[in-house]
């Protein structure tokens, strides 16, 4: 155990860690209520009002809060608690939470978002109320939780680094549904594109000749990605939909769309897949005869900067309560998509780790859709809400290791954008 902050023995520690597990239990309720108000009512990106009510709501019912709604963007908030403890001039330690509450066309909740706005919630009461319990703590500490919204689709994290929200945050955790428990997965950089087509349109039948074919090009590009995919490295991704591919047999389609996700291990290699597709989209429109127009999402999602110091600390936590994390070999098999959080990876330290709900369902399909809704994943919630909380109180404890994680980052960051 790293050393700790003078006054504070390993055994007040742990006993503030017990008291953060019991305050998490003791709003077990109001937080299942705030979960399942989320789950039955998904909202896509962007469009999470009534989850930003509840989430707005639910911190102006806590008490000590200061609760910002619309907080830089319209469904993003912000809920703060401090700073308190320690001497005046001491520095701040601000520990960020952060709540993701966006969710899939269709199909709802099938990534669980709403269990994470649950487990951000509960790690953050969790901190507050063992700190609160203290008649002084010994560290200048705050809270922040930020209602982060549009992961699955535009990248609200980002949005909100670009307005200033991570500024003075020193850790930040979040957690994400998934089948295992583990502190790090590899997740993809991505980039959205939707690719339009012009024609012609002409009686098919009639005098198709006279046409340009649309439809066409979608087929050739869409083909062309698929052969090009054998010359990718293997962990790069080329995957999409063709939006619109016509109106009616008869009409030579003079316009159809088509949008793909390009993903790469890191996001420096974003340029090379970008590179690779165009040409492949471009060619389609050559032997056509169609304009073509590319337009890429407004933000680029990172890979994850991962942080092994508080990775190992989460686990250290995690264990004692019986989470079973995968084994690093295992860790190789787990499906990697892309996180708005690997943006905030790169300007705040911290973690984004998956955990187990109760159900083997595979994310994005509607049995895990039932299973984020389900009280089974309440226990898993709970559990990996006090294990972020018991490291955010290692955090706020140990500044040797609140050290080591900010050399570890600015050592990762350096290696990383040196390439
Ligand atoms: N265009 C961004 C897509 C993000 C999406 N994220 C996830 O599925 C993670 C779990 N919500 C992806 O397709 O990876």
């Amino acid at each position: 155990m790293s050393s700790l902050v003078p006054d504070v023995s390993p055994e007040q520690l742990q006993q503030l860690k017990e008291s953060a597990g019991r305050c998490i239990d003791e709003a077990g309720d109001v937080l299942s209520l705030l979960s399942s108000e989320i789950w039955r009512c998904p909202e896509l990106a962007y469009q999470e009002e009534k989850a930003h009510e509840a989430l707005v709501r639910f911190f102006s019912q806590q008490p000590g809060w200061t609760v910002q709604g619309h907080y830089l963007l319209n469904t993003a908030f912000r809920a703060t608690w401090g700073p308190m403890g320690g001497r005046e001039g001491d520095n701040v330690v601000n520990i960020g939470f952060l709540c993701e509450y966006d969710a899939l066309p269709g199909i709802g909740h099938a990534c669980g978002h709403n269990l994470i706005a649950e487990v951000g919630a509960a790690a953050a009461l969790g901190v507050k109320g063992a700190l609160g319990a203290l008649s002084h703590c010994p560290v200048r500490a705050k809270v922040t939780v930020l209602g982060t919204p549009a992961e699955e689709d535009g990248g609200g994290k980002i949005d909100l680094i670009q307005a200033g929200a991570f500024e003075g945050m020193d850790v930040v955790f979040m957690a994400h549904p998934s089948q295992e428990d583990v502190a790090y997965c590899a997740d993809l950089a991505e980039i959205d594109l939707t690719v339009k087509y012009h024609g012609k349109a002409s009686h098919a039948a009639a005098y198709p000749w006279k046409g340009i074919n649309a439809l066409d090009a979608a087929v050739l590009a869409y083909n062309n990605l698929s052969v090009l995919r054998q010359q990718l490295k293997p962990e790069w991704r080329i995957h999409g939909i063709i939006k619109h591919g016509g109106v009616k047999p008869n009409i030579i389609p003079d316009y159809s769309e088509l949008f793909f996700y390009l993903r790469t291990p890191k996001h420096q290699d974003l340029p090379h897949i970008k590179e690779k597709a165009e040409k492949c989209f471009r060619s389609a429109a050559m032997a056509t005869g169609c304009q073509v127009n590319l337009e890429y999402g407004k933000n680029e999602f990172y890979n994850i900067l991962r942080n092994i110091t508080l990775e190992r600390a989460y686990e250290e936590n995690g264990k004692t309560l019986g989470i079973e994390f995968i084994t690093n070999e295992k860790l190789q098999e787990i499906p990697l998509g892309s996180t708005d959080f690997g943006n905030v990876s790169f300007v705040v330290p911290g973690i984004h780790t998956y955990f187990y709900i109760g159900s083997n369902a595979l994310n994005h399909t509607e049995e895990y859709t039932a299973a984020a809704g389900a009280e089974k994943a309440q226990f898993y919630t709970l559990r990996t809400a006090k294990a972020m909380a018991m490291t955010a109180l290692d955090v706020l404890f140990c500044p040797e290791l609140l050290q080591r994680v900010r050399d570890e980052y600015a050592e990762a960051k350096l290696k990383e954008e040196s390439g």
